[in-house]
């Protein structure tokens, strides 16, 4: 007899992204059909009585939608949203607890695409990659490496803020640059896994005003909302930069643009911002000695198939009654 279950008896699963037709890249749609039976927003929206009482899980994938009151009360056997990403800020955790439903995230699949993307960005600003990129392919072929130099990560100070698993990837990678490593964090890690990287301790002030690159790697709360501001900024020393790999709220941008306007830093280098994307005319694009990539930290074709395969797990788990390896809960 077979074992393999009939698609009409998969739990429902709502996706949630804009991506394919399905609303994830069509490799993944494929991935969840294994498991789920998959509806799409569309097919929702257009059936919303009959299909709404079939869905038991929503996949929430890269691009944030909004989840609000209204959409759950017409999805009464929703039991769990598993949300691909370990940032979980787009969501009202809350709201979602009063109705009965889990959140999951992917904090394990994230972790070393988005600790690679702050290597990345630190390098590309330490050594002015996107400014050589421009140069490069300029009419203009009578240029000096000289007018434009570069400074080296090798041995320089790096503050990692936030050292749960992609600051302590970062600080694993960091330590094959031969950098100093201070790191700032809610809980200070054991000493074995400082000595494992090379990294020490440090007060938030000390570390400021020591390092040459501060890369932010911690989740955005009511605690680290505008965390850098200007008294911050103020401290890092006027030949750093500020890397962001975390969310764009964790610093105040009107204070950013004006340290990066009165050079009292050198540089940003930023894969998040507030909102995303900047409006256009914001002052943050204007600026010369700063690097904006699009919120791209797991964007790679490994870390959107381990994301959606712990999102996976995660459902499951919650729908079997089982363990559920990372649940997020309401603060
Ligand atoms: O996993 C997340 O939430 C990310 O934003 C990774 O860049």
């Amino acid at each position: 007899m077979s074992t393999v279950m009939a698609e009409q008896d998969l739990p429902g699963l709502l996706i949630m992204g804009i991506g394919g037709t399905h609303g994830v890249q069509e490799s993944l749609a494929a991935l969840l059909k294994k498991h789920f039976s998959v509806i799409t927003m569309k097919e929702l929206l257009e059936n919303k009585k009959e299909v709404g009482k079939k869905i038991q899980c929503i996949f929430v994938s890269e691009f944030r939608p909004t989840i609000d009151q209204e959409l759950l009360e017409s999805l009464p056997n929703l039991k769990v949203i598993g949300n691909s990403g370990v940032g979980v800020d787009h969501l009202n955790l809350k709201m979602i607890s009063n109705f009965g439903v889990r959140v999951t995230n992917t904090p394990h699949a994230v972790a070393d695409s988005t600790a690679d993307m702050g290597m990345a960005l630190m390098l590309a600003s330490a050594r002015r990659l996107v400014e050589g990129s421009q140069i490069a392919v300029s009419p203009d072929t009578n240029y000096f490496a000289a007018d434009w130099l570069g400074v080296e990560v090798t041995r320089a100070t790096l503050g990692i803020i936030g050292m749960g698993r992609i600051g302590y990837k970062v600080a694993q990678r960091a330590r094959a640059f031969e950098m100093k490593i201070l790191y700032h964090n809610r809980n200070r890690r054991s000493q074995e896994e400082e000595q494992a990287v090379g990294a020490c301790y440090s007060e938030m002030e000390d570390l400021l005003q020591q390092s040459d690159f501060v890369m932010l790697v911690v989740n955005l709360t009511p605690q680290t909302e505008k965390l850098i501001g200007k008294k911050e900024l103020g401290l890092m020393k006027p030949t750093a930069t500020l890397i962001n790999i975390s969310r764009g709220a964790v610093i105040d941008q009107d204070a950013l643009v004006e340290a990066l306007q009165n050079k009292t830093i050198k540089a940003a280098a930023l894969d998040v911002t507030y909102p995303e994307p900047l409006p256009r005319n914001h002052p943050l694009l204007k600026l010369n000695n700063v690097i904006i990539t699009p919120h791209i930290g797991t964007a790679t074709v490994q870390a959107t198939h381990m994301m959606a395969e712990e999102a996976i797990a995660n459902m499951l788990s919650v729908l079997n009654c089982q363990p559920i390896p990372s649940e997020v809960f309401p603060q």
